[in-house]
């Protein structure tokens, strides 16, 4: 984890541009595409820490690069060839021979003329980074330097990063404001954290990732939001070894795939009580109980394959959400509506709402 406090700087400084925003679309009165805004903010983060520079995307109120839409289409497309995963070769084939631009296309040019400049850089050894940090980058031109690692690795490593990292985030934090500002007591008990906290002095503004550890209402709040709304909606196909496996009273030969979606898991009333189906995070406060839920928590994954990019993920949510809680109220443009969703691979959130200052009118 300490490698990872060590992006902290990178995540306040993005955190302060979207602070910063919040307060004029507060001031504009405007209506705010909330998960939209948010992807802005998860892609400004992932931009900073991958490559030291970030996309601007949230200065500039817009997709500055085009990789946003591709990578939705990118990942809708796999979710549904990922089903007869042997279609692919096929269709990237054909996709090809008719000239037509895979989704992933402008993230894949993007990394490659940073990648590029920073390898030529390097060569020169005038890569110095300016943050307290060495970027993913950094390290791995260094490494692919040092005859560790080749030219696609680095672009794979990369381009992960960032399809990987940024709309999973984005999900979380968007459905976690979501809960937040249609749940009043949840909203007004995580107040009452902060605002306790920052009066006795134990956090910063920003809070800083360290001080978050000890803030329980808080990472009860995001386990619920991770629990409620995992961000992928397929299952995690696993290939079964040789010698088969029995799994529920029930036996498959090696070979076979099996895979469990973290929301069949997730809503499960066994594990988590009867209302299962309600952003409840005091559910966390049993010692006895949280040990058997956490096993069951899936929203990164299990096992050889679990997200990697998890605890950066964790600073992010843990910084940027009491940020925007202890500042800014959340008006909701259909408060009386239930969180709509698009579903493929990632299940997005959809919702706009108005920011104003907290306590404003
Ligand atoms: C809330 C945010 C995130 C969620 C919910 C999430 C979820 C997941 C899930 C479910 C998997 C598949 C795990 C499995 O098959 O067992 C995964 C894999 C992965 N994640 Fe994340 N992720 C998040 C953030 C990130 C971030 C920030 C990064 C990068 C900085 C990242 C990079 C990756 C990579 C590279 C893999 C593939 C790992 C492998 O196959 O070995 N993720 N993630």
């Amino acid at each position: 984890m300490s490698s990872m406090v060590s992006y902290e700087k990178a995540v306040d400084d993005m955190t302060t541009i979207c602070i910063r925003k919040m307060h004029q679309f507060a001031e504009d009165g405007r209506l705010t595409d909330v998960p939209h805004w948010m992807q802005y903010y998860a892609f400004d983060v992932i931009g900073e820490i991958t490559f030291n520079k970030s996309f601007g995307m949230m200065e500039h109120e817009a997709d500055t690069t085009g990789m946003i839409p591709g990578i939705r289409k990118a990942n809708d497309s796999l979710a549904f060839l990922g089903i007869i995963p042997n279609l692919l070769p096929w269709v990237i084939t054909l996709t090809t021979l008719i000239g037509k631009q895979s989704g992933s296309g402008a993230l894949n040019g993007y990394a490659l003329d940073v990648i590029s400049e920073t390898r030529e850089m390097n060569k020169q050894s005038t890569v110095r980074d300016s943050k307290s940090y060495d970027t993913f980058l950094k390290k791995l031109v260094d490494m692919e330097a040092g005859g560790r690692i080749k030219m696609p690795n680095v672009m794979d490593a990369c381009a992960s990063n960032i399809g990987a990292g940024s709309d999973t985030t984005a999900i979380t934090l968007s459905a976690a404001l979501f809960y937040l500002f249609t749940n009043p007591q949840v909203l007004k008990t995580l107040r009452e954290e902060i605002d306790t906290m920052a009066a006795d002095g134990r956090i910063s503004d920003p809070v800083t990732f360290q001080e978050a550890q000890d803030m329980h209402y808080l990472q009860a709040t995001i386990k619920e939001t991770l629990r409620l709304h995992p961000a992928v909606g397929t299952i995690l196909p696993r290939v079964v070894p040789e010698g088969g496996i029995e799994l529920s009273s029930q036996y498959f030969p090696a070979g076979t795939e099996v895979g469990v979606n973290s929301w069949v898991l997730h809503y499960s009333k066994d594990t988590y009580g009867p209302d299962a189906e309600r952003f409840r995070p005091e559910r966390w406060n049993s010692a006895e109980k949280t040990k058997m839920m956490e096993s069951m928590m899936f929203a990164f994954g299990g096992g050889s394959r679990t997200c990697i990019g998890r605890n950066i993920s964790l600073l992010e949510i843990t910084k940027v959400i009491p940020q925007i809680v202890r500042k800014f109220d959340l008006v909701l443009e259909h408060p009386d509506k239930p969180m709509d969703t698009k579903c493929a691979w990632f299940v997005y959130p959809a919702y706009k709402g108005w920011f104003k200052l907290r306590g404003s009118k």
